[in-house]
């Protein structure tokens, strides 16, 4: 069977009924000072329920300042924030019961075995249990769908990092969270348990209408599973779009690679589908090995941040929101 991870994303963020989405997040003019030191300076962003969000920028950007105050866990300098109809800063336990969140980093209870771990945090969700919406995962299919049932009665310490991860992983999900925040959550994974990720997000977003945040230095994994993508630099999102839409933002050729006769050939070109055509024309059958190659998400990601380095972020943020509008 083919996973949908190896297929890539291809569902509609927005229900059937061409109703736009119930907006679950939404942030305006955000700022963060740590001291004297401004790192974020008036981030506005909004999440639909059910939308997968990758938000990239580089070391250092603020972006788990910014996952950790809309998880409550730190707070703002100044600005607007709701999630899920509340305030962070003032979320009681119902509210956080709805969320989920996978930190960059978790190291407790190493003495615990991994099942009891996952039974002991689920039975915090119980109560917040309902009918469309049954709380906890059950233990067992939970480790199964994460891929760490062989691993059940293991103590925790003794997981390697990327078993480590996956229980993360599990212990973000297991309250069934409307909303879930994900930090860095594929570092340290195998291809393997890479692609069982990411065929875990599409079943959180596609069957349970789950929101999901997600940072990653994975462009390639930023580009499969993101309905959007965010890119924060300086201190603010410059650039809010699909993956298509970003790919837009710049200007560059594709390139065709061809071989005629056993010579290779490469050309760039903004219309690569005439190029081709051309080239049947002129050689029909003799034009073998025949590749497009379109600027990726990494070439947009770099020009950004690399204009947004050259002090000219400001200029690229406006110039992609009149693009896209
Ligand atoms: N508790 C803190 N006190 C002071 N400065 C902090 C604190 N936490 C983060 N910073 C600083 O804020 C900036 C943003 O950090 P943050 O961890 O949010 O970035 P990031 O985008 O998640 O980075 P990375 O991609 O490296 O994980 C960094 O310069 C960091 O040194």
């Amino acid at each position: 069977m083919t996973s949908q991870a190896a297929q890539g994303r291809s569902r509609a963020s927005a229900p059937a009924t061409g109703t736009p989405a119930e907006t679950v997040l939404r942030v305006s003019d955000l700022r963060m000072n740590y001291g004297s030191t401004e790192v974020l300076k008036g981030v506005d962003l909004t999440a639909r329920r059910g939308e997968v969000i990758a938000l990239l920028g580089p070391n250092g950007a603020g972006k788990t300042t910014t996952i950790e105050i809309l998880e409550g866990f730190r707070r703002r300098s100044a600005g607007d924030v709701d999630v899920l109809g509340s305030d962070p800063d003032h979320g009681d336990e119902e509210w956080r019961s709805r969320l989920g969140v996978v930190l960059q980093s978790w190291r407790d209870h190493g003495a615990w075995r991994v099942r009891d771990l996952l039974h002991h945090f689920g039975r915090f969700y119980a109560p917040h249990s309902t009918p469309e919406r049954v709380r906890p995962h059950e233990t067992d299919a939970l480790l199964d769908l994460v891929g760490l049932t062989e691993h059940a009665t293991k103590r925790i310490k003794t997981l390697s990092g990327g078993q480590r991860r996956r229980l993360d992983v599990a212990i973000g999900v297991v309250g069934r969270p409307e909303l879930l925040f994900l930090d860095e959550p594929t570092a340290g994974f195998d291809p393997k348990a890479r692609r069982d990720f990411h065929d875990l997000v599409f079943r959180l977003a596609d069957e349970e209408d789950t929101t999901i945040l997600l940072t990653t230095h994975d462009l390639d994994e930023a580009e499969k599973l993101a309905d959007r993508i965010l890119l924060l630099a300086g201190g603010r999102i410059v650039a809010d779009g699909s993956p298509a839409q970003l790919s837009s933002l710049i200007a560059q050729d594709s390139e065709v690679t061809w071989s005629v006769d056993g010579q290779r050939h490469v050309h760039s070109t903004d219309n690569p589908a005439k190029h081709v055509a051309e080239l049947y024309a002129e050689h029909a059958d003799a034009v073998t090995e025949l590749r497009v190659t379109r600027p990726s998400l990494e070439d947009v990601y770099l020009a950004m941040v690399q204009r947004y380095e050259s002090g000219d972020a400001e200029r690229a943020a406006e110039e992609f929101t009149k693009e896209t509008r």
